[in-house]
């Protein structure tokens, strides 16, 4: 129970991911606006050709170019029918288009040489190859909802075909996306298009997040020694924001049994008790405050009873955030991090975010740098987090002082200061953290 030596935040890290894997598969539909960020389970394919028949990219009429000379000489030619999207084409002097395409394709007249006029997306008629645009036609223009009675048009061969042909963007069976590709607008439109209705998603993660602390007021209120709440505000924000279902629980005083209910209406029933609550049935839960060696550290006191698994608590070398633990409660992964709410901010970003993003199946995120564009001291033997803005010209720290909250009103990311490095100086390379942003 007692704390180890210090370790890295890399070590912190890996002993949190060791905790947690990726949530179950779940078949969601594409219309549900909740499939935007979820992940990938497996490759998906298309189910269709993309686009799905050949069809008009222009405005204009149909031809076969057999029937068009060679050296672009104009011919005039019969106008034989009608063809416009989401209708079956109809031959010209026709009253209304057959209910049946293959019927009213069959009964168009397409032995005898002539155009189709055709709108953009309708079906190119059997047999014709090319689209001549109606502005370079003799026709010029249709006018939109207007007659469209012209009998003939003269026209010539075209350079290009203006036909948009079955599968050239996706074949039926061709690859959309990769397994652990987040789901974004692109990819909900491709997956439509190319006929599927749901992809293979991992359900989003739903993510508990309570502060612990007697002093905690929560938003609105005010007493005398009290202090806003500002941590469950910030970690359900950090959570909400990395792409999970936020379960906020707020403030919880400074009592053991306290912390204990909360943690099991969060979680499940102790095996063989029958309390009858109702449980949120949380994937993961992330706790601030309470963590370093004080009399009213909760977190701690209830860790060193028999109720929690897998304790680990840990001083890591970092500043600030030093003291950090984890447990599991009832088979839920909880991360606790410590109360000074820049600490656990960083902590949170460092250790309970990418917890989040395993449970929702992302690859894990390949390491990046980032240039400092500002020279600023850290201390010996410690890594150092440091709340930055990202510029053109490389990463400055966030506010005044980083060590005040105001300083993360601004701040895109986080810099690691490697331990060994007392002076961080203009164009040093440093490992760096992106910030989720707010969505
Ligand atoms: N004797 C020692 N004291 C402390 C040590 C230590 O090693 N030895 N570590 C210090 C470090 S470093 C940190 S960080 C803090 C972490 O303490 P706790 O996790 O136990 O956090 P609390 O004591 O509950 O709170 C610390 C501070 O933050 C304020 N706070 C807490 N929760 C919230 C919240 N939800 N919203 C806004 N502000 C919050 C709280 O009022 C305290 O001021 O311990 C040092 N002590
Ligand atoms: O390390 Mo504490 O986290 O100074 O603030």
């Amino acid at each position: 129970m007692k704390a180890g030596a210090p370790r890295s935040i890399a070590e912190h890290a890996t002993a949190v991911l060791a905790r947690v894997g990726p949530l179950p598969v779940v078949e969601q539909r594409l219309d549900d606006p909740g499939v935007v960020g979820l992940v990938l389970a497996e490759d998906v394919v298309a189910a269709a050709p993309v686009p799905p028949f050949d069809h008009a990219a222009m405005d204009g009429y149909a031809v076969r170019s057999a029937d068009l000379p060679d050296d672009g000489t104009a011919v005039t030619l019969p106008v034989l029918a009608d063809a416009r999207p989401g209708t079956p084409p109809t031959a010209v002097g026709r009253k209304s288009a057959a209910p049946d395409p293959d019927e009213a394709a069959d009964s168009l007249p397409t032995a005898s040489r002539g155009a189709v006029r055709i709108m953009t997306g309708a079906p190119l008629p059997p047999g014709y190859d090319a689209i001549v645009p109606v502005e370079r036609t003799s026709t010029g223009r249709f006018v939109a909802g207007g007659p469209t009675a012209e009998r003939t048009v003269t026209l010539a061969r075209q350079h290009r075909d203006h036909v948009r042909r079955t599968g050239t963007d996706l074949a039926a069976g061709a690859p959309v996306a990769r397994a652990g590709t987040a789901v974004g607008p692109g990819l909900v439109a491709t997956a439509a298009a190319a006929g599927l209705v749901t992809v293979p998603v991992r359900r989003r993660p739903r993510v508990a997040v309570l502060s612990t602390g007697s002093e905690l007021a929560p938003l609105g209120t005010t007493a005398p020694g009290t202090i806003a709440d500002s941590n469950s505000l910030m970690l359900a924000a950090l959570v909400r924001a990395a792409g999970a279902e936020v379960v906020r629980v707020g403030a919880v005083p400074d009592h053991v049994d306290a912390l204990r209910t909360a943690l099991d209406d969060l979680t499940g029933p102790a095996p063989g008790a029958a309390d009858g609550r109702q449980h949120a049935g949380v994937d993961l839960i992330v706790s601030s405050g309470g963590v370093s060696a004080g009399a009213s550290d909760v977190v701690r006191e209830l860790l060193a009873r028999p109720d929690a698994t897998d304790v680990d608590v840990a001083t890591v070398a970092q500043r600030p955030g030093k003291p950090q633990a984890l447990a599991t409660w009832r088979g839920v992964p909880w991360v606790a991090v410590p109360g000074n709410p820049v600490s656990a901010f960083v902590s949170a970003a460092l250790y309970a975010l990418p917890a989040v993003r395993r449970l929702a199946g992302h690859p894990d995120a390949p390491p990046r740098t980032a240039r400092a564009a500002a020279s600023w001291t850290s201390p010996a033997g410690t890594q150092q987090v440091v709340p930055v803005v990202t510029r053109p010209d490389g990463v400055t720290p966030a506010g005044s002082d980083g060590h005040h909250l105001s300083a993360l009103v601004d701040a895109d990311a986080l810099v690691i200061v490697p331990a060994q490095l007392e002076r961080v100086s203009p164009a040093d390379d440093l490992p760096l953290l992106p910030l989720p942003e707010a969505r």
